[in-house]
């Protein structure tokens, strides 16, 4: 079973405190939504998990489900993370992007048994031929998301992030990726931020918050039902007025 275990995590920037002791367990087979205001600390936790700036203190521990159990020294190759704003070369075309990373990545993709042709990534991103031609500088935000997310979810990560990926898509691209998502659940922990909680609501399993530095869950109440709105609402209002205070 592939996990991801935060234990006790606490990271400051300067001296605004973003995690204080916050801990957490995540499970494969659940997409987990994370909720919180803005600034409060979603992409820096996936930054945290994937290693691109370090903690304070604390442990972020990683069960890959390839025999080494828990650990805190996990290969980088165990975290994949969906930017909002993707980080991919301008100067290629899609295809030439598709095909570069197919060969790129061709052991993790065997691995996985992902034996998807470079022609049916851009098919699953919905890119037309004309698309698929066009060098990346010229495609808009809501396309680049999508091929960075089709191409994240062929790698079959152990942990996957997804940082606010569907905000830029087209209602009917954002229901494919949605499909494609769920699809992944089996296979991956997949924690998932978003602003719309309409979107968590629809796609998560489970909700957390990221709240008072500390990340939760809203045990005991219907992720569908109004009464889980008005206490998300409730509790993330709450977090203003106390900094206020
Ligand atoms: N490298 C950094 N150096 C200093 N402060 C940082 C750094 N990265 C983030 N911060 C601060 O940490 C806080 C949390 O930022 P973060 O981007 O994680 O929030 P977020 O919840 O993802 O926000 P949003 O919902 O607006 O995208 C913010 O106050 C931000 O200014």
């Amino acid at each position: 079973m592939k996990q991801l275990q935060i234990h006790d995590l606490s990271k400051k920037f300067d001296q605004k405190i973003i995690f204080e002791n916050a801990n957490f367990d995540f499970s494969q087979g659940q997409i987990y939504g994370l909720l919180g205001r803005n600034g409060s600390g979603k992409s820096t936790l996936f930054n945290l998990i994937a290693r691109n700036i370090p903690f304070d203190a604390g442990e972020i521990q990683i069960d890959s489900d390839e025999g080494a159990g828990l650990t805190g020294d996990y290969p980088d190759l165990a975290v994949e993370m969906v930017y909002t704003q993707p980080h991919l070369p301008s100067f290629m075309t899609a295809r030439e992007f598709v095909t570069f990373f197919t060969q790129i990545n061709s052991q993790r993709l065997m691995n996985v048994n992902s034996s998807q042709k470079p022609r049916e990534y851009l098919e699953l991103a919905g890119l037309s031929a004309d698309d698929a031609n066009k060098l990346l500088r010229d495609y808009s935000q809501g396309m680049l998301n999508k091929l960075q997310l089709v191409v994240a979810l062929m790698l079959k990560p152990p942990v996957l992030l997804l940082d606010e990926p569907l905000t830029t898509v087209d209602v009917v691209a954002a229901h494919e990726m949605q499909q494609l998502i769920v699809s992944m659940k089996q296979d991956s922990v997949i924690i998932f931020s978003t602003h719309i909680m309409q979107l968590a609501q629809n796609l998560c399993d489970q909700v957390v918050l990221l709240h008072h530095q500390q990340l939760e869950e809203l045990p005991g109440l219907d992720l569908h039902s109004e009464a889980f709105e008005n206490a998300v609402i409730e509790r993330l209002t709450d977090e203003i007025n106390d900094d206020q205070n």
